[in-house]
């Protein structure tokens, strides 16, 4: 056991529910995530994970439980409260501005009560994904769907989180540029110590980065462990390691 394994975790969520009117997305859910982990959440689609992402984001709020970030109850805070405890989303389907500059973009993502650090931010962000700084004054919109999510993970870095959520960073992109962006995710994981929550059905390649995943199905955690551990286990390798998908 590491001594990462004993702290008390960065993000907390115990038992918490969320419903969409009288759809129940999630059902008691618990997961951890420590300081310096990368941990994965793995489901099927339309299994909850987008749901837990945005619940702990605060919209859409949880119905039961809690959520605790370094202690501090964000169950019911607003969105924007959240945010300024520096938790960072790359939601799914990248949701760049298409209209903007990727300077404008990334902008955006940088504290606005704080802009000493932005030309040095800004510089790190593009010495990981350098295609961004040879494309800094082009639209969003006219990015490929590789270059928009390296967009999208990189405005989510302008803010120095503490903890980058990421919602399926792979979802239609080809093998190649999917090595590239978690190559990336884990390097600022080993070097800087980035903690990251990554929600993916990209099973093979999320499992490989993570050190600790969860499997989701139906709104509830229904397997645990390392990302090795999981990657073993034949009920995961049956059910998301279907023949192609890595
Ligand atoms: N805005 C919404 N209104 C009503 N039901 C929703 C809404 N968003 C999601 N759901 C339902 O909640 C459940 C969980 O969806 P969610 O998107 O969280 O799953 P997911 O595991 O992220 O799937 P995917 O990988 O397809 O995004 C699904 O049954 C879905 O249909």
């Amino acid at each position: 056991m590491s001594a990462a394994d004993s702290s008390p975790p960065l993000l907390s969520v115990r038992g918490v529910e969320t419903h969409y009117g009288k759809i129940i997305a999630l059902r008691g859910v618990d997961l951890d995530v420590r300081s310096g982990e990368i941990v994965t959440l793995i489901g099927a689609n339309g299994a909850g994970k987008s749901t837990l992402m945005m619940t702990i984001c605060g919209n859409p709020r949880a119905s039961a439980g809690t959520i605790l970030f370094d202690g501090i109850d964000i169950t019911r805070m607003p969105t924007h409260e959240i945010m300024r405890l520096r938790i960072a989303q790359s939601p799914e389907g990248r949701r760049i501005f298409p209209r903007m500059t990727v300077f404008e973009n990334l902008q955006m993502g940088a504290s606005i009560t704080d802009l000493s650090h932005f030309d040095e931010d800004l510089e790190r962000v593009y010495t990981l994904f350098p295609v961004l700084k040879k494309r800094s004054a082009q639209r969003g919109g006219t990015l490929s769907g590789g270059e928009q999510q390296m967009l999208a993970i990189a405005r989510a870095l302008m803010s120095r989180p503490r903890l980058l959520l990421l919602d399926e960073p792979s979802l239609g992109l080809a093998p190649l540029i999917v090595k590239q962006i978690f190559e990336v995710i884990g390097e600022l994981n080993r070097v800087e110590g980035l903690t990251v929550f990554l929600v993916e059905q990209n099973a093979y390649h999320a499992l490989k980065l993570a050190h600790r995943g969860y499997v989701m199905v139906n709104g509830s955690i229904t397997m645990s462990g390392s990302g090795s551990e999981l990657l073993a286990r034949e009920e995961v390798r049956s059910a998301y390691l279907e023949g192609g998908r890595h």
